[in-house]
């Protein structure tokens, strides 16, 4: 019997999931475990590096046992992981020397400040495609250096290893062996050069860290090593979570493009060989580099309040018991008779950046009701992804045809289809909505001759539902325009 089966590891911010796939893209079995998250001080998130991997392990053995499936049936291992988040261990007994430091968190916001006075932030941009901003891994890992005793030093010794949670996840199922990422996770460290695809020593200077603990970048389809259980299986594909889906999407002709509504939105745009800088406020990132070591490019905007404003409208006014009733009440009335929620709850990601603004109800009346907030609410995630769109075929130059989208908010088809009618193109929701862990899972299935192409893996994309826009773009314009009058009243309200 030939191995056909994939185990797609989806490390995320609040739970590790393990997913089964069959040569056929289809799930056979899951497993779940959420994880504590822990707040030292306000705007710090970190997680404990002991957690991610006893619960990724604990999934990943559970998915197995549920799938009565053996190490010997699989093909391939493949890692989605939740990007950014910045982890530093002993090289010696792999034990971590602090928390990991959560995309999330905040600290390292002065020290931001003080590289962009330096005028270090141009060049930032233009070596990475991302900005200068307390998001990304090397503000993080600079902190680390600065306040563990010694570790600085250790680590020009080589004693110490930074990771990413793709690198803590291989170290760990390798039992030490590989150290090692993939490009679309180097990618948003602000230290490795994304024209010539590797670590950039003037960044490494500027950030103050020493080459010697880096990862090895390897393509994020290949091989990274033998498990230690798991019958010895390879772990062959590895690519941050926003880039796996759009990897399970199938985004492989250029200008495709994915919306992912978690927690928060991602919109990719696959752009092709070449990456596209952004005049408009959003990332220039590798999407993945697969065999034949050709790198394609991505356009990303990130929404920071996404699928969090209906958890907000459940567990802070517990209006509703579950996110899935948003959608009746909403109904409930024709339209927001006026309000407008904008949910900057944690300053605006792009396209605006601004950390200082925050969350805004306006238009309220006497005749507001709990339903009318429900529907603003639910537009707002809309009306943000249409902000990004926007920017996003300004900079590419080339008009979306379509949207695919995936995430827990996309089953909402009140909000999918109100999305449909501000962007004027087809929202597409596919049957498999799970395309963080499938695109890992593909991306292991290409390296191991699961899949023998990209067109092999495009053919078990399947449709769910289509939103056509029922909306006159006269009408998506003119609330586009109430929505950033909206917008420009929640910016610099916490200065
Ligand atoms: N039917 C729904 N309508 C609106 N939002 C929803 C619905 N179902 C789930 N959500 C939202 O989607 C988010 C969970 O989606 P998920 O893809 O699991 O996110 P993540 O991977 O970021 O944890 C939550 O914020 C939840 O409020
Ligand atoms: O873990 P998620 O799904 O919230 O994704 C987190 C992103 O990768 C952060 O950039």
């Amino acid at each position: 019997m030939p191995k056909r089966y994939l185990l797609a590891l989806d490390q995320g911010t609040t739970s590790s999931r393990a997913i089964v796939f069959n040569a056929d893209g289809e799930s056979v079995a899951s497993a779940q475990r959420e994880f504590t998250q822990f707040f030292p001080e306000s705007g710090w998130i970190e997680h404990d590096p002991n957690d991610i991997w006893a619960t990724q392990n604990a999934v990943a053995a559970e998915a197995m046992g549920k799938a009565s499936l053996r190490g010997r049936d699989l093909a391939g291992v493949g890692i989605t992981n939740q990007r950014e988040t910045t982890l530093v261990w002993e090289r010696k007994t792999g034990r971590p020397i602090h928390r990991a430091i959560v995309w999330q968190d905040r600290r390292t916001s002065k020290y931001c400040d003080r590289m962009h006075s330096e005028g270090k932030a141009n060049d930032i941009t233009q070596k990475t495609g991302l900005r200068l901003d307390p998001y990304f891994s090397g503000t993080k890992l600079h902190w680390i250096l600065d306040h563990v005793d010694g570790a600085r030093k250790a680590a020009e010794r080589g004693e110490l290893c930074f990771g990413t949670v793709d690198s803590w996840l291989i170290w760990n199922l390798t039992g030490g062996a590989v150290h090692a990422t993939d490009p679309s996770n180097a990618s948003r460290t602000l230290l490795y050069n994304i024209h010539e695809g590797q670590w950039d020593e003037e960044l490494l200077e500027w950030f103050g860290v020493p080459h010697e603990m880096l990862p090895e970048v390897r393509t994020s389809s290949g091989d990274f090593g033998e498990c230690t259980d798991f019958g010895g299986a390879t772990i062959a594909g590895v690519a941050g979570d926003q880039h796996a889906a759009l990897f399970g999407q199938t985004c492989f002709k250029k200008g495709t493009a994915k919306n992912t509504y978690g927690t928060g939105c991602f919109l990719l745009q696959q752009t092709g060989e070449k990456p596209i800088a952004s005049k408009n406020h959003l990332l220039t990132t590798i999407a993945w580099q697969t065999k034949g070591r050709r790198r394609k490019y991505a356009l990303e905007g990130s929404v920071f309040m996404g699928g969090a404003v209906i958890q907000w409208l459940r567990d802070g006014l517990r209006m509703i018991h579950t996110a899935s009733e948003s959608e009746p009440l909403a109904a409930s009335v024709p339209d927001t008779d006026g309000v407008m929620l904008v949910p900057a709850f944690t300053g605006l990601g792009a396209p605006h950046w601004d950390p200082t603004a925050r969350g805004a109800i306006v238009g309220l009346t006497r005749g507001t009701t709990a339903a009318h907030i429900a529907r603003a609410a639910l537009e707002s995630i809309a009306f943000q992804s249409a902000e990004l769109l926007e920017a996003m075929n300004a900079d590419s130059g080339i008009a979306l045809k379509e949207l695919r989208v995936d995430g827990g908010a996309s089953r909402n088809d009140l909000l999918m289809q109100f999305q449909a009618d501000l962007l004027g193109v087809p929202v597409i929701r596919p049957q498999n909505t799970e395309t963080t862990a499938l695109g890992a899972a593909y991306l292991a299935g290409l390296a191991t001759g699961v899949f023998a192409d990209e067109k092999a893996i495009s053919e078990q994309w399947k449709i769910d539902r289509t939103f056509e826009p029922a909306m006159s773009s006269d009408e998506a314009t003119e609330k586009m325009g109430v929505w950033r009058d909206a917008v420009s009243r929640a910016k610099g309200w916490a200065k």
